[in-house]
Parts: structure tokens; C-alpha cells; sequence
């Protein structure tokens, strides 16, 4: 008889975009994200991070500054537009994503325009705020279902 302690499939990509945050070098909030297709496939993966070029040494991590060019924000590329960049193929249409938090206005725009069609979330911090209130507000009006990941099991450990 076959195991029946396998990860399942919604398991299994929330432990990728998990996994992908921890490339994060992001000091308050780390972000995977990890974008399926239909059939089960993974198509890409993504974590926030200064962009190619800009040393994560040099840019800034902080939050707030006196200076909005001191604080990390207009700097970091999000995890879920990272996953868009990442791919390297040519059809996202009814694609889902696995993140670790609510995608923001600006990604989820272009998780629209790129035809993903479900959303996986794991953390919703941010929702009062209006940048997720409009994500969501753009995800109904496009046909994009969220829906939030509620595991089964709290733990998947790798013994490397
Ligand atoms: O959806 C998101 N995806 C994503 O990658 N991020 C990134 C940008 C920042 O590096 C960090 C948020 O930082 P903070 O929680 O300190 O405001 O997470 C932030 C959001 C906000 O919803
Ligand atoms: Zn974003």
C-alpha cells in the first residue's frame, strides 16, 4: 500500500514560496512566492530582493528614514513580481500562485496582466491597508479567486 504521509500538492508549493523566502535578505519581512500551472506544474519562483545590479549591501533595509530614498521601498522587487520576471516560458493563463503574503496593488496588476487566475496566501498582515484593500478590489473585478492556505500540518522538516 502506498504512503499517505506525502506532501500534498498545496503543501508542496507553499513549501517552495516558504523555502524561496528564506533567500530573503529583507530584516522584517521575507516573501516567497511560487506559480503553478494548471496541471501541477511549477512555472516559476520568486522572493523580494533588491533588483540585479543593486548590492544588497548597499541598499537600503530600513523601513522608515527621515529620507524616502533611505528606506528600502522604493528600492525592493517583490516576491510575486520576481516570480512573474522569473519565468521564462509563455503562457501563465490559468496559472495559480503560491505567496506568503497578500499580494500588493502593484503585483497583483501584473498577476492580472500575465492571466494568473488564483492566488494562495499564507499571511494577510497587511490587509487594512489600502494597497491590499485594492488588490483585492482589482482581483474580483478581474476573476482572480484568493483563497487562504490553511495547512494541515504545521511542519515540514528537511534534514539536509
Ligand atoms: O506582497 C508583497 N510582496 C513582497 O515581496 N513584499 C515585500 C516588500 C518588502 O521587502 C517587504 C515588506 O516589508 P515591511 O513588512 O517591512 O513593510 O515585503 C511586500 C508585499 C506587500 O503586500
Ligand atoms: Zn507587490
Amino acid at each position: 500500500m502506498k504512503k499517505s504521509d506525502y506532501l500534498k500538492w498545496d503543501a508542496y508549493f507553499m513549501g517552495i514560496a516558504l523555502l524561496s523566502a528564506e533567500r530573503s535578505k529583507d530584516p522584517h519581512t521575507s516573501v516567497g512566492a511560487c506559480i503553478v500551472s494548471e496541471d501541477n506544474k511549477i512555472l516559476s519562483v520568486g522572493y523580494n530582493g533588491m533588483p540585479r545590479g543593486c548590492s544588497d549591501d548597499e541598499y537600503p533595509w530600513d523601513r522608515n528614514s527621515e529620507n524616502e530614498l533611505d528606506a528600502k521601498y522604493l528600492y525592493v522587487c517583490h516576491a510575486e513580481l520576481n516570480a512573474l520576471l522569473n519565468y521564462t516560458g509563455t503562457n501563465m493563463t490559468h496559472a495559480k500562485i503560491y505567496t506568503t503574503l497578500f499580494p500588493c496593488n502593484e503585483c497583483t496588476k501584473a498577476l492580472i496582466q500575465a492571466g494568473i487566475s488564483e492566488v494562495i496566501y499564507l499571511c494577510d498582515k497587511y490587509a487594512e491597508t489600502p494597497s491590499v484593500i485594492a488588490a483585492k478590489r482589482m482581483m474580483k473585478s478581474a476573476g482572480v479567486r484568493y483563497t487562504p492556505y490553511h495547512p494541515a500540518n504545521k511542519k515540514i522538516q528537511l534534514d539536509l
